[in-house]
C-alpha cells in the first residue's frame, strides 16, 4: 500500500514552540508504518516554525511567506535528525498549484516521488509558501494532501489532527457531540460549514478535512482522520488493522 500521512500545525506546535515530543512520536509511528507500506508525509508547520524564531505579524501575507521560508528548513532539519535515528533518509518536496495543474506537471512530480520511494527515502511534502503567488495558492494542507494522494496514486490518506475524529457537531462547542466511526457520504451542507480552526497557525478547521475526504471519495481512495496528539487510534488502525477510534471516510461498505 502507498499511504499519504498529513500532519497539521496544531499537532506540531505547542506554546509557540515546535512540539518535539509529538514530533518524536510521529516519527516513531511513521518509521513503523514505513516497514509495511510506502509512506509520503505531508507536513504543515512552516509558518508556525518560522514564528518560533521571528515574531512577524502573521496577518500580513508577505510576513507569512517569510515565516514559511524561515520555518521550512527548521522543520526539515528536525525531521531529518529524528528519522536518522531509524536510519531513514528524508527528502523535501515543495509544490505550488502550478506543479499539480496538468497531467505532464503531475507526472514530473510523481517521477521524483517514485524515485524517492524506490530508494526507501521518505518524501516530506509542503506547499512552497515562500513563492506561492496567491496566499497559500492550494488553500491548505488538507486539500494539498488529498491532491498528493490522488496524483501520487496512493491507496489511502491519513489526516492527523488536533481532533480525534469527525463529530456530528463541533465537540469544542457541544460536549454531547458524537464521533462518526465510518462516513460513506458527505453532504453539500457539511462541506459549507463554518470554518473554525483550533489553532492560530491552522487554516481550514474541519471543513477542509471534509473537502479532502470528499475529493478522495470521488477517486475511490479512503481517508482516515485521527488524533495526532495521541497516536493509539492511528496505530491500531494502520498497524494492527483494528478500528477503535478515528473516522474512516470510505465508499466501500
Ligand atoms: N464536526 C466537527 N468535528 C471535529 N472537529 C470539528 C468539527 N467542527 C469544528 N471542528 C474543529 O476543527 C478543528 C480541526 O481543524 P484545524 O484546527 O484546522 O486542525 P489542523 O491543524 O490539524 O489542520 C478541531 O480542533 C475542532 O475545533
Ligand atoms: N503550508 C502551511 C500550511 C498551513 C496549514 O494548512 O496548516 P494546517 O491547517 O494546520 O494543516 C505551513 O506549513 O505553515
Amino acid at each position: 500500500m502507498r499511504v499519504v500521512v498529513k500532519v497539521g500545525s496544531a499537532v506540531l506546535t505547542q506554546d509557540g514552540n515546535i512540539a518535539l515530543d509529538r514530533m518524536r512520536s510521529l516519527v516513531e509511528f511513521l518509521s513503523e508504518l514505513k516497514q509495511e507500506h510506502e509512506v509520503i508525509l505531508v507536513s504543515s508547520g512552516a509558518v508556525a516554525g518560522g514564528y518560533t524564531e521571528l515574531k512577524l505579524d502573521r496577518n500580513n501575507i508577505a510576513n507569512k511567506q517569510a515565516l514559511a521560508a524561515i520555518g521550512q528548513p527548521i522543520l526539515m532539519n528536525k525531521y531529518a535528525n529524528k528519522f536518522a535515528k531509524y536510519e531513514i533518509l528524508t527528502a523535501q518536496v515543495l509544490v505550488t498549484a502550478a506543479n499539480l495543474n496538468t497531467p505532464s506537471d503531475i507526472k514530473r512530480v510523481r517521477a521524483t516521488v517514485e524515485t524517492l520511494l524506490k530508494n526507501s527515502v521518505l518524501p516530506i511534502v509542503n506547499e512552497n509558501d515562500a513563492t506561492a503567488t496567491d496566499e497559500l495558492e492550494l488553500g491548505d494542507n488538507d486539500q494539498l494532501s488529498a491532491y498528493i494522494a490522488k496524483d501520487m496514486q496512493a491507496d489511502m490518506l491519513v489526516i492527523l489532527s488536533d481532533i480525534d475524529a469527525y463529530y456530528d457537531s463541533d465537540p469544542r462547542k457541544n460536549p454531547e457531540a458524537k464521533a462518526f466511526k465510518t462516513v460513506n457520504k458527505i453532504s453539500e451542507e457539511e462541506l459549507h460549514k463554518e470554518v473554525t480552526p483550533n489553532n492560530v497557525f491552522a487554516t481550514g478547521g474541519i471543513v477542509t478535512k471534509l473537502k479532502a475526504a470528499e475529493y478522495l471519495l470521488q477517486a475511490n481512495i479512503d481517508t482516515f482522520l485521527a488524533s495526532g496528539f495521541d497516536l493509539s487510534d492511528v496505530k491500531s488502525f494502520m498497524l494492527e488493522g483494528s478500528h477503535k477510534g478515528g473516522t474512516l471516510f470510505t465508499c466501500k461498505g
